[in-house]
């Protein structure tokens, strides 16, 4: 039998996971918003808005999870997917009621002895990260005290979220961790923890100096796959890893994007894999309203985004900038202006960079102004607005399209609500906006920028 004929073993197609938002519009929930804000006193109001928002928000998710339509959607419980006790436990802790379709699809094909690779594809923030978590923490020999699964990400905001849910995930199940990211691990100091998660520079280090056994190690995770394997550097530090990592160590491969030319080094990365994949035009979340607006020019386009947010009064947002010293700049500008932002980027020292991100979690500042180092994997449930000040472009300056779809992903997770606006300022940021239209087959709706009532209208209505 040819290799090749063996290669996709289970191959899913979620050809149905289309989420259909027509018959839910959110406009539908604002009379409960509005009763809210003619409440006395004011105290009172934002209590109610509270009460009332995060009903709605679990009345929409438990009606998605009945959709068949909707990538949240199952017909399983947790307690049908063979997972230890201690585990269903951390998981219904963490509030989960019902796992999602790449959950409940992908975890017997993860669990399964002999242990199979797999290759796991599913929109941004249906829950993927639970997957894969569940999994390492599923085999781990607890009286073996070594490292025994080793999840890699390619930011260490996202390498430290991952080692939150794991610890979460893992609460009851008295397994050992260690994170392995720059200046969080030292020379004389060897990796002991059972569950490892951290960056491939960090981690191709220590391996190579001999501080993380890795005999043991039996599970091998990428999360945000593409990037890990496609990127230069990354690519490279991630082949060398799993050049040290023992060869019938099974290997978990998922993201939200497989470009083709990627898709290839993945089934060679993951041989033999069992694969779960989406079609180019289900990959966007319809539950993420695209816009645009149409700016005069690159000055243009501050002013823009100042009005925006003059009249915007959303939770909290991430801005989207080329360049690391543009967002330096919108940030100190727009904090002279007396607003609640704060910048992040990768030229920026480590325990500054996790002090920033702790802070915008917490909910201290409402905008993130940042480049593509943050573009993947990061959760906050309260990020209703993505804004696009500069289009992701690759290396050739065309679209970016996975880049885009990431960006755009940090806002709607798991059945949420969310907004994306894109700048565009001339000719040329148009067509490319145009060309990402057309990759993903979605409507990327005009917002006018003479009419800020008719702007307030329109994004009220969706937020
Ligand atoms: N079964 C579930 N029930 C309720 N909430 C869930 C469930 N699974 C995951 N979540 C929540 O959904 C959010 C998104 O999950 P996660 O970050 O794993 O998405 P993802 O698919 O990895 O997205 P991305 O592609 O952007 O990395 C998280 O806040 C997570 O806690």
């Amino acid at each position: 039998m040819s290799t090749d004929e063996s290669i996709k073993n289970v191959t899913i197609k979620l050809g149905d996971l289309l989420n259909d938002t027509d018959g839910a519009s959110p406009a539908a929930k604002e009379p409960k918003v509005e009763k809210a804000e003619k409440q006395d006193s004011k105290e009172e109001a934002t209590d109610e808005n509270l009460i009332n928002s995060t009903h709605t928000v679990q009345v929409k998710l438990a009606d998605q999870q009945a959709d068949p339509n909707s990538p949240l959607y199952s017909i399983k419980s947790f307690d049908d997917l063979g997972l230890a006790p201690e585990l269903l436990k951390g998981i219904y802790n963490m509030k989960f009621n019902k796992p999602s379709k790449i959950q409940e699809r992908a975890l017997p094909l993860l669990l399964q002895n002999p242990p199979r690779n797999l290759i796991g594809q599913s929109q941004s923030g249906t829950g993927k990260t639970a997957a894969f978590v569940l999994t390492m923490l599923s085999r781990v020999d607890k009286s073996i005290p070594a490292p025994q699964a080793l999840c890699l990400a390619p930011s260490r905001e996202l390498a430290r979220q991952i080692m939150d849910v794991v610890e979460l995930m893992g609460k009851f199940s008295d397994i050992t961790t260690s994170i392995v990211v720059k200046d969080s691990w030292s020379r004389d100091r060897p990796i002991t923890g059972q569950v490892v998660v951290g960056t491939p520079g960090s981690v191709f280090d220590v391996m190579r100096r001999k501080l993380l056994p890795v005999k043991n190690i039996k599970t091998f995770v990428l999360d945000e796959a593409d990037n890990m394997l496609d990127q230069g550097g990354l690519g490279d530090q991630t082949f060398r890893i799993q050049g040290l990592v023992p060869k019938n160590a099974q290997s978990v491969l998922f993201s939200a994007t497989f470009p083709d030319h990627v898709r290839r080094f993945a089934e060679r990365f993951a041989r033999n894999a069992n694969e779960i994949s989406l079609k180019r035009e289900e990959l966007s979340v319809d539950s993420i309203k695209q816009f645009y607006v149409d700016c005069d020019s690159e000055q243009h386009k501050y002013e823009v985004l100042v009005n925006l947010y003059d009249l915007l009064t959303v939770s909290q947002s991430i801005i989207f900038c080329k360049q690391r010293n543009t967002a330096d700049n919108i940030a100190t500008r727009m904090t002279d202006q007396g607003h609640s932002v704060v910048a992040l980027h990768g030229q920026m020292a480590p325990d500054e960079r996790d002090k920033v991100m702790d802070d915008f979690r917490r909910g201290e500042f409402k905008v993130l102004i940042t480049t593509n180092v943050i573009a993947r994997g990061i959760d906050i449930m309260q990020v209703s607005l993505v804004v696009n000040y500069d289009l992701p472009l690759d290396k050739s300056g065309y679209p970016d399209y996975e880049a885009y779809l990431h960006r755009i992903g940090r806002t709607g997770r798991f059945g949420r609500t969310g907004v994306s606006i894109n700048f565009v300022h001339d000719r040329e940021s148009w067509e490319k906006m145009t060309m990402i239209e057309e990759h993903f087959h979605r409507n990327i709706e005009r917002i006018p920028t003479d009419n800020w009532e008719e702007v307030e209208q329109k994004l009220k209505k969706v937020l």
